[in-house]
């Protein structure tokens, strides 16, 4: 699924408007009809005190419409118009004029804070006051009113962005954002929802088909591109019939220290799982008796050293070498690295450790062979390409630093964003129980055996963290996220491969959870609607 920029969604709008033969105001109804519907779905005619707030662009303009939907199947609804400006957007007149016409409710003007509704913590808010025709950050009582509904403990659902934030921009002032509880975008998510910085003001986001034009969207240059489990699909490769272990390459597995042998166990244990034909661990002498008995399948080679690796060698040619796991910065083992990245003709994937030792060494970074798999977390990232203002700046560098080195960047967390020159895919699976010690590790092999399977490193990168998080899933589904340890996400790949080609409506990264668990009902108590959605 494309992501595209605010002035693509803009064009798409245009576009379907001219090939749909339609007007703005019919494409601005189908927006609050979907809204409408959306809402309808969840409260069943509920009573509940609906809050809708309108700006004067045609983000307003698309909450009047959800208003006066609402008022018209009599909901208890209350609209307002944030009036920050007289310049209305000539939707929103149309709409302002239809909801007076239709329903004779006129909505109630906000034009300083002393006009702020109270808003009980049961009550439900609707946030259409910006949308993506944000240009700069909210301020004065605008911002207050932004402050006053996000301190209210209503249930926030925002209208295609929440208000404050810019779709496709760095943030400027946190406070200026509404924090929605649910976000119904249409139909193209927004960059911001998916980034560390600005994600958090989006939760549970639901993207709504408004039949903007399809054609447009699929062929549009993207701004990102989304893996879900349809895309991860189309890269898998099959097993052959008459396939062999040789068919299925051979990794070698170069991690571990003393106290962080596990790193290495994890890692290889997850490029068997994920389908390599053979593997081997390199490891310090310490490492020997640990990995031939918690994984006999694998091969191990020792390190003349008992502690640390301090020069990496083997009688094959590894298809793939995964490199770095807890590995540690001793100066051996940076020379061990020079003189393996010079003289190997595998791939790589480079993690953890190696890459830190990459950051603090200069003649290191030169060595760093092309089209190797880099897999940072944020505090590796930062030692590699120094530090950032803003997620956009730092995908900017990420991106140079791709194009300098040749290499994919794989930047985790969540929704993991994977970097190759100038094109960027982010990941929809994966859970928060995945923060969890050595779930890197875990990713490093699975990279490693997807090379040794002939992936390509881009699709390994792809494939590989789409399954990494897609088999945390189903560890979570069933132990929930707290328990989860790293180990589980290597046992549950098997279930993620045998369910990669079910259907996908449970793993969509919309989130269709109806309601956060905190949301407060007090204020409300119809026996149907707690059974069906706040259980
Ligand atoms: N594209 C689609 O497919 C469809 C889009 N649709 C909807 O249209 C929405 C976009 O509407 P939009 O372009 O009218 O912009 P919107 O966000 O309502 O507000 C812009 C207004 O705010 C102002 N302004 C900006 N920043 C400000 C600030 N900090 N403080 C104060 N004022 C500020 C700015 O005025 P300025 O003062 O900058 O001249 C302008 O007047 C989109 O999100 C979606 O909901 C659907 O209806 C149909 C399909
Ligand atoms: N909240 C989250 N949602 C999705 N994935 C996550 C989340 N937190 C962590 N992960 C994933 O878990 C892994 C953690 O990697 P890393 O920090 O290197 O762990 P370690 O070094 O302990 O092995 C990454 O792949 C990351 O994407
Ligand atoms: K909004």
């Amino acid at each position: 699924m494309n992501i595209l920029s605010v002035d693509q969604i803009y064009k798409a709008d245009k576009i379907t408007i001219k090939n749909q033969n339609i007007d703005s105001v019919q494409l601005m109804e189908r927006a609050g009809e979907q809204v409408f519907d959306w809402i309808e779905d969840i409260l069943m005619g509920a009573p509940i005190h609906i809050h809708v707030f309108c700006g004067i662009g045609n983000n307003g303009g698309d909450g009047l419409v959800v208003g006066r939907l609402l008022i018209e199947s009599d909901y208890n609804v209350t609209v307002y118009v944030v009036n920050f400006s007289d310049k209305r957007s000539k939707d929103f007149l149309h709409n302002y004029d239809r909801i007076k016409t239709d329903t004779k409710v006129w909505p109630t003007l906000i034009k300083s804070e002393k006009d702020f509704p109270e808003i009980g913590s049961g009550d439900i808010v609707l946030d259409s006051i910006f949308g993506i025709g944000l240009n700069r950050s909210p301020e004065g009582w605008v911002k207050k009113l932004i402050e006053h509904l996000n301190k209210s403990g209503a249930l926030i659902i925002s209208i295609d962005i929440p208000s404050g934030l810019f779709a496709n921009k760095a943030l400027e002032d946190k406070d200026a954002v509404i924090k929605a509880t649910h976000t119904l975008t249409f139909q193209i998510p927004k960059l911001a929802f998916f980034l560390p910085e600005t994600g958090p003001f989006a939760s549970m986001v639901k993207t709504l088909d408004i039949g903007l034009d399809q054609k447009f969207i699929e062929e549009a240059e993207p701004l990102a591109q989304l893996i879900s489990q349809e895309e991860a699909q189309s890269f898998y490769i099959p097993r052959k019939k008459f396939g062999y272990k040789g068919t299925y390459g051979h990794a070698l597995i170069v991690a571990g220290s003393y106290g962080k042998i596990g790193a290495a166990v994890l890692a290889s244990t997850a490029a068997f799982r994920i389908g390599a034909g053979m593997v081997t661990a390199f490891v310090p002498k310490c490492g020997y008796n640990i990995l031939q008995t918690t994984l006999p399948e694998a091969m191990v080679i020792t390190d003349k050293e008992e502690e640390f690796i301090t020069e990496i060698t083997s009688d094959f040619e590894p298809t793939a070498i995964g490199i770095g796991m807890g590995m540690g910065k001793n100066q051996a083992t940076v020379q061990a690295l020079k003189k393996l990245f010079k003289n190997s003709k595998s791939q790589f994937v480079i993690d953890a450790d190696a890459l830190n030792n990459i950051s603090e060494n200069k003649d290191l970074m030169k060595l760093l062979p092309k089209k190797s798999i880099l897999t940072p977390h944020p505090g590796e990232l930062k030692r590699l390409i120094g530090s950032w203002n803003d997620d956009y700046e730092k995908l900017e560098k990420v991106k140079k630093f791709s194009k300098k080195h040749d290499v994919v960047v794989i930047v985790k967390g969540a929704y993991t964003a994977t970097v190759y020159e100038d094109k960027i895919y982010i990941n929809t699976s994966g859970n928060p129980g995945m923060g969890t010690a050595g779930s890197g590790d875990t990713l490093s092999g699975i990279l490693t055996g997807l090379l040794c399977q002939g992936y390509d490193i881009l699709s390994a990168s792809l494939f590989g963290v789409f399954m990494h998080g897609f088999a945390g899933n189903k560890a979570a589904d069933k132990m929930g996220y707290e328990a989860l340890i790293a180990g589980d996400i290597i046992e549950n790949l098997s279930e993620a491969y045998v369910e990669l080609f079910m259907d996908p409506e449970n793993d969509n990264w919309e989130d269709d959870d109806l309601f956060d668990d905190d949301w407060d009902d007090d204020d409300w108590d119809d026996d149907e609607w707690e059974d069906d959605f706040l259980k």
